[in-house]
């Protein structure tokens, strides 16, 4: 028997994150999973993205992928093995040389209101002040025609959080799986219902991207990846790359599993609202999950046709 070249089993795998706690946390447990599954430890190495440098509107910065630029370099050029990223803020467009080695199960992907005085979103006055700094979520709240007053925020999860204060905002709206992550889901107060806010598509999922090439790492990979998050977030992201929207559009896109007749069903949602909230569109498909990229692209040809384009447009 021949031994393994030295090392290389056990060889440390570099994963490269975003120095924020919110990336840390989600880059930790995809570490610790890759290391629970084979035995390989795994280290972060932080890398700074221009998302993180600017203080700058996510859309001033040119929108999609302000944080992930930065760490595909680092993956294409080896300076890191493992990428994790909120899959919401990924482009559309695959990038050369890398892929998506796992999607691991997803958190709620649903929006969360953190409100004074423990308020719900019906329960809050017209005219209170509700941050938020993505368009959908902006378009969506006013289209409620509660007589919010939005207001735009940018920063990490803390800073947000922490401008619910008297005289400033009366409550935020986020992520519940960033606030799930970091384990600050007890300052919710109320779980948004799809009906009235619809999530970002991938909204609650990861994405772990390799090097194409690089077969050790998608072996390493490969068991942390869930099938039913896949597809849903593949309908979702199909839905807003047929759209020819990028994740700073107004564009919501949510995908759920149920059981049909004929095994299991994906129950795609999806909607396309004006800034002003004057104006949008909503549609639904429901169909086999091993055609979720069909379905993404069936559901956004109807909202198309129903006058999507013009409200993309129109929010650019
Ligand atoms: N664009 C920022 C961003 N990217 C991912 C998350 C939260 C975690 C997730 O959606 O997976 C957030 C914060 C937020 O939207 O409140």
């Amino acid at each position: 028997m021949t031994a393994p070249p030295t090392g290389t089993a056990t060889r440390t795998l570099r994963l490269g994150t975003r120095a924020s706690q919110l990336a840390r946390t989600q880059s930790q447990t995809v570490a610790d999973a890759i290391t629970a599954a084979s035995g390989v430890p795994v280290e972060l190495v932080h890398i700074s993205t221009e998302g993180d440098r600017s203080a700058a509107a996510i859309a001033q910065l040119g929108g999609t992928g302000v944080f992930v630029t930065a760490i595909r370099r680092a993956l294409l050029e080896g300076t890191v093995d493992v990428a994790v990223h909120s899959y919401k803020d990924l482009p559309t467009a695959p990038e050369p040389g890398l892929v998506l080695a796992a999607v691991p199960p997803r958190e709620d992907p649903r929006d969360a209101l953190v409100a004074r005085d423990r308020l719900t979103l019906g329960e809050l006055p017209a005219g209170a002040r509700v941050g938020t700094g993505a368009p959908r979520r902006v378009a969506q709240l006013r289209a409620l025609g509660l007589g919010l007053e939005v207001v735009p925020i940018r920063g990490n999860v803390d800073t947000r959080m922490a401008r619910v204060v008297p005289g400033d905002l009366d409550a935020v709206v986020l992520a519940r799986a960033g606030l799930a992550r970091l384990g600050r889901l007890a300052a919710v107060t109320e779980t948004l219902d799809p009906l009235q806010v619809l999530p970002a598509p991938a909204q609650g999922a990861l994405a772990v991207e390799c090097r194409a090439d690089d077969e050790r790492t998608l072996q390493l990979l490969a068991p942390l990846d869930d099938a039913g998050t896949r597809a849903c977030v593949l309908a979702e992201r199909t839905t807003l790359a047929a759209l020819e929207a990028g994740c700073s559009a107004p564009v919501a896109a949510y995908a759920e599993l149920a059981e049909g007749e004929d095994g299991a069903e994906l129950y795609l949602r999806a909607s396309v609202t004006a800034i002003d909230g004057s104006d949008g569109v909503r549609g639904s498909v429901t169909g086999p999950v091993g055609e979720a990229g069909r379905l993404g692209r069936d559901l956004a040809a109807d909202l198309l046709d129903r006058g999507a384009a013009e409200l993309v447009a129109a929010a650019r």
